[in-house]
C-alpha cells in the first residue's frame, strides 16, 4: 500500500486516482475547485464515465480514497505526488503550463520528507526538469530530497476506467532507478507492459503517440477524399488496409464531417506546435527556464 496524492481531480486525476485506490493504495485527490471537491465528498461524480461512480463509492467507503481542497496538507501526507492538472492550449497553440508550475511550487513548499513527484499531465519535453527546478527553488527544508518521474496518461474519455485498469503499457521515465522502480511496482496490479526510460524520452513518447494517432486520422481523411473521387468505399479500404499487422485497423476511421475534423485539425496543429517547441527546447544546453505572464513555457540560454 502506497500513500499517493493526486493534484488535479479532473478527468485524468479522478480516474487514475480512483484506479490506484481500487488496487489497494491510499489516495488523496485534491483540487483547487471547491465545487468539484464538495460534489465528490457528497458522492456525486462530476464526469460521466461508465463504472466510475461505483468505484469511487467503494473506495471511499473502504477509506482508501479521499477528496480535499487542502492541497498542501495532501502533499505532506503522501510519499508519491502525481501532477494531473490541466495543460490547455493557449492562444498561440502552446501548452499553458501555469497549473503545472503552481503544483510544482506547492509541492516544494510542502516537501516535508522525501517524495517522488510524478507528472501525468501532457507536457512539453523538458517539463520534468523544470518541475525539478521549481520544487528545488521553493523547498522550505533544503536537505530534503525528491525525485521526478514522467508517467504520461493514455486513457480516452468514455472508456477511461477500462483504459486505466487494462492499460496497454505504463511509460515510466526518470533519472532515478529507485523512483522508477517504485512507480513500476505501483503498476504491477494492472499487469501491464512497463516501459522504463529517461525523463525526456517518456515525455516525448506521449507527444509522439498523440501525433501519430492524429497522423493516422489525417491520412485516412486524405484517403477518404480520393475514395470519393474514384468511387471506392473508405470503410472497406481502411478495414482491408488495417488487416495488415504492420498497419493495424485502429484510429483509421474517417473523422465525421462535423465537429471531429475541426477539433482534430486544431489538435494536430497544437501537437505540431508542441512538438516543434519540444525540438527547439534543448534542455541540457539551457541555463534557465521560466513561464511567461500568460503561463507558456519559455527557455532562455
Ligand atoms: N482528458 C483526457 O482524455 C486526457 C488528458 N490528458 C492530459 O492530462 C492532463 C489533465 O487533463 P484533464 O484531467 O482532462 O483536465 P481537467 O481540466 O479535467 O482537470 C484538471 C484539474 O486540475 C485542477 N487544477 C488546476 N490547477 C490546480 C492546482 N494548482 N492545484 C490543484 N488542482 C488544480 C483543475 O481545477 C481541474 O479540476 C492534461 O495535461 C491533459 O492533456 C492525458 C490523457 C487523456
Ligand atoms: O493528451 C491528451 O490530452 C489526450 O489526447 C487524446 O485524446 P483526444 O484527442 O482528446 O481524443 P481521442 O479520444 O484520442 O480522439 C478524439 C477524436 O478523434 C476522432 N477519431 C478517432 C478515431 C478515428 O479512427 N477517427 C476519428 O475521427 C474521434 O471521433 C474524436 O472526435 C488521446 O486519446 C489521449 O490519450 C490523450 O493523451
Amino acid at each position: 500500500m502506497r500513500k499517493i496524492t493526486v493534484i488535479g481531480t479532473g478527468y485524468v486525476g479522478l480516474v487514475s486516482g480512483t484506479c490506484f485506490a481500487e488496487v489497494g493504495n491510499r489516495v488523496i485527490c485534491c483540487d483547487v475547485d471547491e465545487r468539484k471537491i464538495n460534489m465528490l465528498r457528497r458522492g456525486e461524480v462530476p464526469i460521466y464515465e461508465p463504472g466510475l461512480d461505483e468505484m469511487i463509492a467503494r473506495n471511499t467507503e473502504k477509506e482508501r480514497l479521499f477528496f480535499t481542497t487542502e492541497v498542501g496538507e495532501a502533499i505532506e501526507s503522501s510519499d508519491i505526488i502525481y501532477i494531473a492538472v490541466g495543460t490547455p492550449m493557449s492562444e498561440t497553440g502552446e501548452a499553458d503550463m501555469r497549473y503545472v508550475m503552481q503544483a510544482a511550487k506547492k509541492i516544494g513548499e510542502h516537501l516535508n520528507r522525501y517524495k517522488i513527484i510524478v507528472n501525468k499531465s501532457t507536457v512539453p519535453v523538458g517539463t520534468g526538469e523544470l518541475v525539478r527546478e521549481v520544487v528545488q527553488a521553493n523547498k522550505k527544508y533544503p536537505w530534503i530530497g525528491f525525485d521526478v518521474v514522467s508517467n504520461p496518461e493514455f486513457l480516452r474519455e468514455g472508456s477511461a476506467i477500462s483504459d486505466c485498469m487494462n492499460m496497454d503499457r505504463a511509460v515510466i521515465g526518470s533519472d532515478s532507478e529507485e523512483a522508477a522502480a517504485v512507480i513500476a511496482e505501483l503498476h504491477e496490479p494492472f499487469r501491464t507492459n512497463i516501459f522504463k526510460t529517461d525523463l525526456e524520452s517518456a515525455e516525448m513518447i506521449k507527444y509522439a503517440a498523440n501525433t501519430f494517432l492524429a497522423t493516422k486520422i489525417s491520412f485516412i481523411n486524405a484517403i477518404a477524399n480520393i475514395c470519393e473521387r474514384v468511387g471506392a468505399n473508405v470503410v472497406h479500404v481502411a478495414e482491408g488496409m488495417g488487416l495488415d499487422s504492420r498497419i493495424g485497423g485502429k484510429f483509421c476511421r474517417r473523422a465525421s464531417a462535423t465537429a471531429a475534423p475541426a477539433s482534430r485539425r486544431i489538435r494536430t496543429r497544437w501537437l505540431i506546435s508542441r512538438t516543434r517547441r519540444a525540438t527547439i527546447s534543448n534542455c541540457s544546453n539551457r541555463s534557465s527556464a521560466r513561464t511567461t505572464a500568460n503561463g507558456t513555457l519559455c527557455w532562455t540560454s
